[in-house]
């Protein structure tokens, strides 16, 4: 949807994934010299030399991309009509009355927000949701019983399948409870003097919202620590941004604006992962064993890439269909 092609395959895609991670984990890192600016200079922790490898890395593949999508604008002239994101963006650059000017470099910086926030978050929260799920066979038994009564095993889930799929819903918001992406949110600084909670907070003051936090507290959820989507079925409790007991997409003005793709991404991968396919861990993990550690920075992944066996349980014709 933003590159409009495949650019990275093999190895490529191994240093890609790399550098996501990269900028995920260095997004959500403190460094110290931000806290205390005389001892910025000398990177104590090497944050800082990382991001500027980083930052060249991206850059060296974003012009490759803007220049790709130009080439293809010269070349089909006033034929030409924009098929991804990244051809809509420099479209809107190239008018000269923006209120806010797009140059090459905000381009850039556009397209890099949109494959950082549509790629890593929906897998991480696709990947959580599995692990949890596979440390309760009972809930996948109840979620396959949901799947085989609404769809049946001839044919895969779709988009608009999902109203009628309340149970798989309730694993999404399950899972966003305990893993939400981006468990401080992105930072705000706060706008006039105010006091929450008892707390005076000084106008200027940057302020980080622990969503993380706020899905394990005991004064708003029963058992916060156990996966149980049945919490969620019948509650008026949604993602949107208006329940600040679950806040996966945040909230308000800068809340995730690809929350609605994001969000059916994640239900119809999970709902078809579920539907077409036995999980089991591998043999000799018990579902005790199975690690659930996180890395926390920006987004919180697993620690240890998730390892299951998969059997496929519909029809082989769906399969070779599908792909
Ligand atoms: C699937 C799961 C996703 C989750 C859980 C998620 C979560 C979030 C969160 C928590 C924020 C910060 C909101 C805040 O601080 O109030 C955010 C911001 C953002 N997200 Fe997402 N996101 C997802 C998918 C996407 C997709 C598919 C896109 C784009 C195609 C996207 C693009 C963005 C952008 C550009 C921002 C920054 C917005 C701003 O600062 O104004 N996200 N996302």
């Amino acid at each position: 949807m933003v590159l409009g092609k495949k650019y990275l395959d093999g190895s490529g895609a191994e240093e890609f994934k790399w550098m996501l991670d990269e900028l995920f984990l260095l997004n959500g890192v403190l460094n110290i010299g931000d806290s205390i600016p005389w001892l910025d200079w000398m990177d104590l922790q090497g944050y800082i030399k990382r991001m500027k490898k980083l930052g060249k890395m991206f850059d060296r593949f974003l012009e490759h991309v803007v220049e790709e999508h130009n080439q293809r604008r010269l070349h089909e002239g006033n034929s030409f009509v924009a098929k991804d994101m990244v051809d809509v963006l420099l479209q809107i650059a190239d008018d000269p009355n923006l209120e806010v000017e797009l140059n090459r470099e905000s381009v850039k910086a556009f397209t890099q927000d949109l494959i950082a926030g549509g790629t890593e978050s929906s897998a991480v929260t696709v990947e959580w949701a599995i692990s949890e799920l596979l440390k309760k066979p009972e809930v996948i038994a109840k979620a396959t019983e949901e799947l085989d009564r609404v769809i049946g095993r001839n044919r895969w889930v779709t988009e608009k399948d999902m109203p009628h799929l309340p149970y798989v819903d309730a694993i999404v918001k399950e899972t966003m409870r305990l893993h939400p992406v981006a468990p401080m949110l992105v930072p705000r600084l706060s706008r006039d003097d105010s006091t929450v909670a008892g707390y005076d907070i000084p106008a200027g003051t940057r302020v980080l919202v622990s969503v993380w936090s706020i899905g394990r507290d005991p004064e708003l959820w029963d058992a916060p620590e156990e996966f149980q989507p049945e919490r969620f079925l019948g509650s008026r409790i949604d993602v949107k941004g208006q329940d600040y007991e679950l806040l996966p997409f945040g909230s308000g003005r800068r809340m995730c604006p690809g929350y609605s793709l994001g969000l059916k991404v994640i239900q119809v991968s999970l709902a078809n992962l579920l539907h077409g396919f036995e999980w089991k861990l591998p043999r000799g993990v018990t579902k005790e064993e199975l690690n659930m550690e996180e890395i926390f920075g920006l987004s919180t992944p697993r620690k240890f890439p998730l390892q299951a066996v998969v059997v496929p349980k519909l029809p082989a014709h769906l399969y070779t269909e599908a792909a």
